[in-house]
């Protein structure tokens, strides 16, 4: 279970009061999640999900959260930060969304209705890439900075520190490949990619939704916490890579990415510079998993981490990506 801290009622309790959501009923610390600790807490107001977040620092995190308050104030369905009630003092290194829990930050944000579909059809990639583009456009007025921390200058660094784990055909591709996506980011094609705020992990366990398996509605989607500023056909690419892809094999799958590529240009047509880039952008997406589940599976935290994700599955993509590029 990801309860890398035990919270207590008492400790709970007193920081929904701090912001004004009423009295603690009950607190439940959530299985799934591998990088942070996760509780949904019921109020006499609501329901909420505290976070204590376990490797993002203070300085950090306003980006993230700050983010999802501007797409929530904006329209697009993402769990919101609730804020300190007037009169409660705010420490150093917090803001009013900012908290601090058993020594960690913490935030408090609304609990999404619904729930994550994990053999999705056609119809919830169309939602997905209506959403997605959305979301895009609506994070274009925000304004906080902060690169995807998970992009190349850290595949640069995590690289060399798993590469004594692999074999030599998987060495063979790993290196390959990070020398291309190198050569991709110098490229000019690269430097016009239209840019911004990107969620950057739109897995499907990150999406929820509610209605019928015939007519699903898209209710939301959350975990920002690896957000930043990267290239919008970046974050296209980690979703299609997903969605779209056949999990057992890595394959492509054609309705499904057919179903988002339309949704999402329905909102926002593709310019031709992402056009051309989007098979390299596909395998940049394979690669970053591939190189973070090596990193989470060789390199596991000391605490109670119980599952790290498969990394094959992101060498598998990647192969395929590589061998059929997808045009649009
Ligand atoms: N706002 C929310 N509304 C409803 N459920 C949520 C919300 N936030 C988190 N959850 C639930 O908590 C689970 C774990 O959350 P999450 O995926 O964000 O974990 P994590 O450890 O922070 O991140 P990761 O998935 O990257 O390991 C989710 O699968 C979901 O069931
Ligand atoms: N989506 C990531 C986990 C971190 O959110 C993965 O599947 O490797």
């Amino acid at each position: 279970m990801a309860v890398y801290t035990e919270v207590s009622e008492d400790e709970a309790g007193a920081l929904l009061q701090a912001l004004g959501l009423g009295e603690l009923t009950s607190l439940r610390g959530i299985e799934g999640g591998i990088e942070n600790t996760n509780y949904f807490a019921t109020s006499t107001q609501g329901e909420w999900v505290l976070t204590l977040f376990e490797r993002l620092t203070h300085a950090q995190l306003p980006f993230y959260l700050h983010l999802m308050k501007h797409l929530a104030q904006h329209g697009v369905p993402v769990p919101e930060p609730q804020a300190k009630a007037a009169g409660v003092r705010i420490k150093a290194g917090e803001d009013e969304i900012l908290h601090t829990v058993c020594g960690k930050p913490a935030a408090v944000v609304n609990r999404l209705r619904g729930k994550s579909e994990l053999a999705p059809g056609p119809t919830h990639c169309a939602a997905v890439g209506d959403m997605l583009a959305r979301a895009h456009l609506a994070a274009r007025g925000y304004e906080r900075r902060q690169p995807n921390l998970r992009g190349l200058a850290w595949w640069n660094e995590t690289v060399p520190v798993i590469l004594p784990h692999l074999d030599e055909s998987q060495a063979a591709l790993i290196r390959a490949e990070l020398a291309y996506q190198n050569h991709i980011a110098a490229s000019s094609a690269y430097a016009a990619l239209p840019r911004g705020a990107v969620h950057a992990d739109l897995f499907r366990d990150n999406v929820m939704f509610e209605g019928t398996a015939e007519q699903p509605v898209l209710s939301g989607f959350f975990d920002f916490y690896f957000a930043g500023v990267d290239t919008w056909l970046f974050d296209l690419a980690v979703t299609l890579n997903d969605w779209a892809i056949d999990l057992p094999t890595g394959t492509t799958d054609a309705a499904r990415t057919q179903a988002l590529l339309n949704a999402y240009q329905a909102v926002r047509p593709l310019t031709d510079a992402e056009r051309r880039l989007l098979p390299a952008m596909l395998r940049a997406g394979a690669l970053r998993f591939w190189v973070s589940r090596l990193w989470d599976f060789h390199l596991p935290r000391e605490a109670s981490m119980l599952k790290a994700h498969d990394p094959t599955h992101f060498e598998r993509v990647l192969r395929q990506r590589v061998a059929a590029p997808l045009l649009a």
